[in-house]
């Protein structure tokens, strides 16, 4: 069975968007994402829709809430049928065991968000936080290990140092993922898809490298080619 270990964000604000782009690309090498702005203008027929396609679907929502609410919509969203869904470390212990045990007959994978990519060291001292990002990123990881998540979402500069402490069954996933020479856009904290792997990133999270490529099908290929054959070096 393939494995794609890249999963293509598909920031869209509607369906059409979505389903025109799914055309174009390959199921063989990409999983799907859809976040928040794609749920919401299109739902859950969409993610039927790319799953009867043939695509895995990782659903992006980032539940964040308290610890009933949280596990109710996980259940929910992994009766969809996805590969995987995720929550925020930040909910903290309470809220990740409630999910994981909401999940406990599901194979969906469940992962937790750390510290968003689009945030570094400035951002957190805005916000009273004077840790390193990557203090904040071990101890939320540590944390979403102990409570029995499947894996964490973190940025590939975090994936190094994690790999010397988590073992290699725990799942990163790495957005922040930038070509050499494709604009950061939003993100701060960032690597190249070959870093990312090189570093213990299992799946690497790309959006508008692909997305806003003139042509998305050829961008993939070309991802997939760079990383193809590379593992994790220690
Ligand atoms: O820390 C995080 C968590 C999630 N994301 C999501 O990944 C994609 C990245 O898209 P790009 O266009 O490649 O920047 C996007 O859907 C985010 O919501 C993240 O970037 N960072």
């Amino acid at each position: 069975m393939v494995d794609p270990r890249i999963i293509v964000a598909f920031d869209f604000p509607n369906q059409k968007q979505a389903l025109e782009l799914a055309a174009k690309l390959d199921k063989d090498l990409c999983r799907i994402k859809i976040g928040k702005e794609l749920f919401t203008a299109a739902g859950p027929q969409l993610v039927e829709k790319l799953m009867a396609s043939g695509y895995e679907i990782f659903l992006d929502l980032k539940y964040h809430d308290i610890p009933n609410t949280v596990a109710s919509a996980c259940k929910v969203a992994s009766d969809l049928g996805v590969w995987m869904i995720n929550i925020h470390a930040l909910g903290g212990r309470k809220m990740l065991l409630a999910a994981r045990e909401a999940l406990s007959a599901k194979i969906t994978k469940l992962i937790a968000v750390t510290l968003l990519t689009s945030l570094d060291r400035n951002a957190l001292q805005d916000m009273g936080w004077n840790d390193e990002p990557f203090e904040i990123v071990r101890r939320l990881a540590l944390l979403a290990r102990d409570c029995g998540l499947d894996g964490v979402v973190c940025s590939a500069n975090e994936a190094k140092p994690l790999r010397k402490i988590i073992k290699n069954d725990f799942i990163l996933v790495t957005p922040g993922i930038r070509p050499a020479n494709c604009d950061a856009n939003d993100q701060l904290r960032i690597a190249t898809p070959q870093q990312a792997i090189r570093d213990g990133a299992d799946y690497l999270v790309i959006g508008r490298p692909i997305t806003q490529s003139p042509n998305p099908l050829l961008m993939l290929q070309q991802l997939n080619q760079e990383i193809q054959g590379m593992e994790y070096t220690a």
